[in-house]
This record gives structure tokens, sequence and C-alpha cells, in this order.
């Protein structure tokens, strides 16, 4: 937590300015969180390597969206089901064959969903190498997302999460044995099998 609060000063996501709210109080200090995820995600990656964005619907679409908004990469989304009617089309958005994009996601753990939209995006022409996710579960995504072509980025891992938690008395040691012993758990199994990742996760 106090490694989140100095990132969130170091990309000056809080002004120490006069600053007047929505309900009219006046203040010295605002706290512009709405771009600060997406500037920490933005200082990970080389966006100018991408042509475009695309966030793993439906969670991502936000984040997605303000990414496109501040790199200016333009967004293409993915329906998750193709519409009867329309364009019919499973990737909205304007592109070009070849062009590459940037995969945005909040949370991985197999990495399935992740694979999945960069499969539609491919089907489309669209070429995909990179992902950057918020929280990495740690769960096999990683290796599984480097197996397909896809390098992923995340902020934070659940490993980190636990630390920082633990050490600011969030949590008590057992809950952070708890959720690291499950994930060692559910980690091991998941490398040791040929079968999808979905499956691997789920019948455990
Ligand atoms: O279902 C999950 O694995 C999951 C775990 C969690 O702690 N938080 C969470 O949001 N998820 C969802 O699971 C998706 C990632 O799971 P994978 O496709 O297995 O990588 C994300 O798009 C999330 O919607």
């Amino acid at each position: 937590m106090e490694s989140l609060a100095m990132e969130l000063s170091k990309i000056n996501a809080i002004k120490f300015e006069d600053y007047k709210t929505k309900v009219g109080l006046y203040n010295p200090v605002y706290f512009d969180l709405r771009e600060s995820l997406v500037q920490l995600m933005m200082e990970m990656i080389d966006i100018k390597n991408s042509k475009l964005v695309c966030g793993v619907p439906y969670t991502a679409l936000p984040i997605a969206t303000i990414i496109s908004l501040i790199s200016i990469l333009p967004m293409v989304m993915r329906c998750k089901e193709a519409k009867s009617y329309g364009t019919k089309e499973l990737i909205e958005g304007i592109f070009s064959d070849g062009d590459s994009c940037l995969i945005i996601e909040d949370v991985v753990t197999s990495g399935s969903s992740i694979l999945e939209t960069v499969e539609d995006l491919k089907a489309s022409g669209i070429v995909c190498s990179e992902a950057i996710v918020l929280l990495d579960r740690e769960q096999g995504g990683k290796a599984f997302l480097a197996e397909n072509g896809i390098k992923r980025h995340s902020i934070l891992t659940i490993t980190e999460l636990m630390r920082f938690l633990f050490k600011r008395g969030f949590i008590t040691a057992e809950i952070k044995a708890t959720v690291n012993d499950h994930i060692a758990c559910k980690k091991m199994k998941s490398e040791n099998v040929t079968i999808s990742m979905k499956e691997a996760l789920t019948d455990q």
C-alpha cells in the first residue's frame, strides 16, 4: 500500500492545488485516480509498439477506453457473440490487415480469456503479441500466454499483493498463508496438465 501511495504520487495522481469539488467544496488536494491506473499500465509498456488497443470483454473495456483516449491509439472491440444484425462482425472498429494490437485485461488466471480475444482478433487479421494486466493471480496464465506467443506484463502479482496487505496489517498471516498455499497448489497442478488451462483449473 505504501508503494501504491508512492506510485500514485509519482504519476501525479495526487495534486496539491486548490480545487473545487463537484459539490462546491474548496480543498487543497485532488485525487485524479481515473487515469492513474492507466498511467501505471502505460509506464510498463511501449505503447508505440502497437497500432490498436483492445480490452478483454467486458470488464476491461473501460480501462482500454481510457488507454485509447490517452494514447490516441484506436480501440477495437471484441463482441463475445457475433451480432445477428448490422455488420455482424466479431471485431468492431477501424483497423487494417496486419495491425498490431495491445490487449488490456484486469485480472489474469489461466490466460484463456486473453487468448480467446487474441484468437478472434487474429481471425480478423490483427496481430497480438503483448497483453497488460492489472493483477496476475499466478495460476499459469503467464506461461500459457507465452506458449501462445503473448508476453504478459502485470502491474501486480497476487504474491506481491498479499505481501503488501500483510505488511500493512490488512490481512492476517493465516489469510496470507491460505491464499499463497492455494495459489501454489493450483500453479503446480496447472503446470502438470496437458489438457486446456480452463479444464485444468476448474477440475481441481
Ligand atoms: O474468473 C477468474 O479467474 C477471475 C478471478 C478473479 O479473482 N477475478 C476476476 O475478475 N476473474 C475473471 O476471470 C478472467 C480471467 O480468467 P482467465 O481467463 O482464466 O485468465 C478475468 O477476465 C476476470 O473477469
